[in-house]
């Protein structure tokens, strides 16, 4: 039995993954993390109404659990501090929050060699958006003209998504930094253009009833190809997030992509 612990339970993807960690009989839920969550016990929470775990408002005290996973779905400011606890203690982080810089991510990958600690920060465990990043990948060998559009539902704090930088980030590996479009061009509405990674734009659709979609457009002389995934329920990430809690343990390292673990 894997002993796990969930951070950012009462959020969209935390209260999943509890319901996961919960659903699955190699997995032990020891304790849900929240700092200013006022229940003690888990199953106050109507929707885990008999399912009993203590509720941690403090770091320190989450030890007493004694965790082997820690599962983070909070908000960037927290979570890079809440995988430094974890690494620091030999507990192994399965992250999914976004908002990472690459140098945190370098820093914390250092901290779980020196504590030879495996680990995994993925800004997405869908399967199709693994392969949709790997497709456009291959795609930009071909086509290094490329646009990336990025949908989420509108409550979601950061953008970029993780996903749209990942994305970006692999794109670059193959076409480089290569500017697109006219030299020339102009934006009459500041933005229209939107964010910029090695040329590439990136443009963050809000709306509510989306859940997160991402498009990439490649366009070559006289025709296009676009490749597109969609997230319609959170339970889909949940297949990496199980995947990931069973295989960091057999790692000593922190992993930045759920690819490394397939
Ligand atoms: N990797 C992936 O596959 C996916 C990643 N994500 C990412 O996961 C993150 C969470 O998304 P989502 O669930 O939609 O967001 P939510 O806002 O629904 O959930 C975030 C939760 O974190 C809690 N929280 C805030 N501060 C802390 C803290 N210091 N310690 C512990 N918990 C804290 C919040 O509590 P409170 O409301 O009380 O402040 C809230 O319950 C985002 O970064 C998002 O981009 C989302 C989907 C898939
Ligand atoms: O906030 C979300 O919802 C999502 N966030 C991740 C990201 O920023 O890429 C993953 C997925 O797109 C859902």
């Amino acid at each position: 039995m894997t002993k796990i612990l969930v951070a950012g339970f009462k959020g969209r993807m935390g209260a999943t993954a509890t319901h996961m960690v919960l659903k699955n009989t190699d997995f032990e839920l020891v304790g849900v993390y929240d700092p200013v969550a006022k229940e003690k016990d888990l199953a106050e929470i109507a929707e885990f109404a008999g399912q009993h775990a203590p509720v941690f408002t403090d770091l320190e005290a989450t030890l007493t659990a004694a965790p082997e996973v820690w599962i983070d779905f909070t908000v960037p400011k927290a979570a890079v501090a809440n995988t430094q606890f974890a690494l620091e203690h030999k507990i192994s982080p399965v992250v999914g929050t976004t908002g990472f810089t690459a140098a945190a991510i370098k820093k914390l990958q250092e901290l779980a060699a020196k504590q030879t600690t495996g680990g995994l920060i993925a800004p997405n465990f869908s399967l199709s958006a693994v392969l949709m990043m790997q497709f456009s990948k291959q795609a930009a060998k071909y086509f290094p003209d490329v646009e990336i559009i990025e949908m989420h539902h509108d409550n979601k704090l950061d953008a970029p998504s993780g996903t749209a930088i990942k994305t970006a980030e692999m794109l670059a590996e193959v076409r480089g930094d290569k500017p697109q479009g006219n030299p020339n061009e102009t934006e009459s509405l500041p933005g229209a253009r939107g964010a910029n990674y090695a040329g590439m734009r990136i443009h963050s659709v809000r709306l509510p009833g989306l859940i997160a979609h991402q498009q990439v457009q490649f366009g070559g002389v006289g025709e296009g190809l676009t490749i597109r995934q969609d997230t319609y329920d959170r339970e889909s990430f949940m297949t990496g997030v199980a995947l990931a809690c069973r295989k960091v343990r057999q790692t000593k390292q922190l992993y930045d992509g759920l690819e490394y673990l397939l």
